[in-house]
């Protein structure tokens, strides 16, 4: 039975990781909160394979907050480049696979069609930039690796853009939310499946893929079909806006292209609406 490490098991992604767990038994898993694992510490990464002996590491551990990371550069670094590299290292030399998940904002958002993987990469935001350097550190440490860019994720874990909305729905706050920037939100969930079903499948395809929930959305429209599904979208007042001020920028266009995915592993995106309403019918 194939070991694996899930890092960060206690943030959004980790948690949807141990949810899909239940579906894949075949596997046998340790979660390992950031309070037993620090990634950024050698001797501990050290310690839990020796003891673990790992077939898989899933790096769910990462610094996200997008507009701190512009006063925090080092600690991003840190958390999303340098510990990456800790993680390749080990895996390398336990010769174990490395699942690592990078970001749309590594792009600067100025094409105008879906971004593939070798589309040139250019981050306009210090979070951006670090974690490039994670996906660098990686594929120049290690072979068996898979690192899958992904965006807007959400769920009904942690922190995130849906559960942002629900909660100012529910306090009544009106929203005023930008239709400057265009991207697609993906459910986390989806991305846990596929990751395990991709490890589960005979033959592995190591390397860089995209991945994301199929069609295109403003923040806006995301907040939209939020208010929308969860029966809100008549209890308070949403409004479009040009501009909403934050410390970091980020890319106005980032829809990323799944063709490489498709045709590798043969994966049919859910539409992004679709696996939105599937998501408040199951928690509501
Ligand atoms: N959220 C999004 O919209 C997107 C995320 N991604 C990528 O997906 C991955 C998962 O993101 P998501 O689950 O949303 O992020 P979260 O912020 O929800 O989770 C990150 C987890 O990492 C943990 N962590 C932070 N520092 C360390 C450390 N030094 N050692 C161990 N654990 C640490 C945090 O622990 P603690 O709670 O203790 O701080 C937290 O549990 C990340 O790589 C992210 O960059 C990509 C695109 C979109
Ligand atoms: C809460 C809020 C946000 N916004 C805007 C700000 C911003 O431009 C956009 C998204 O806001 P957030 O700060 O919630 O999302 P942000 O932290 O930018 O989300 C990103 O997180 C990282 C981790 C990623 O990797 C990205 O793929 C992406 O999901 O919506 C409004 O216009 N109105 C609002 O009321």
């Amino acid at each position: 039975m194939k070991k694996i490490l899930i890092t960060g098991a206690n943030g959004q992604l980790g948690q949807c990781f141990k949810k899909a767990a239940v579906n894949f038994q075949n596997f046998e898993y340790h979660f390992a909160t950031s309070g037993e694992l620090d990634i950024t510490s050698k001797d501990q990464i050290q310690a839990l394979f020796q003891k673990g002996k790992f077939d898989v590491c899933i790096n769910c551990a990462a610094y996200t907050k997008v507009d701190e990371a512009e006063k925090n550069m080092e600690l991003a670094f840190n958390i999303n480049a340098l510990a990456a590299k800790y993680l390749a290292d080990i895996c390398k030399k336990h010769a174990a696979v490395l699942v690592h998940f990078s970001t749309d904002y590594v792009f600067d958002g100025t094409a105008t069609t879906p971004y593939k993987e070798i589309d040139p990469v250019n981050p306009i935001n210090v979070y951006g930039a670090s974690k490039l350097a994670g996906e660098q550190n990686i594929r120049q440490v290690c072979k068996k690796y898979y690192i899958f860019r992904t965006s807007w994720l959400y769920s009904e874990f942690g922190h995130n853009f849906f559960r942002t909305i629900l909660k100012k729905a529910e306090e009544k706050q009106d929203l005023n939310i930008v239709t400057s920037q265009r991207g697609t939100p993906t459910n986390a969930n989806d991305l846990a499946n596929y990751v395990l079903q991709i490890l589960n499948a005979e033959k592995q395809k190591f390397g860089l893929y995209h991945f994301s929930n199929k069609g295109e959305a403003t923040w806006y429209d995301f907040a939209e079909a939020i208010l929308k599904f969860s029966g809100n979208a008549e209890k308070i007042k949403l409004e479009k806006s040009d501009f909403y001020k934050t410390p970091a920028e980020r890319p106005n266009y980032s829809v990323l292209s799944n063709d490489k995915i498709r045709t590798n592993f043969s994966y049919e995106s859910k539409d992004w609406k679709e696996s939105l309403k599937d998501l408040v019918a199951e928690v509501s």
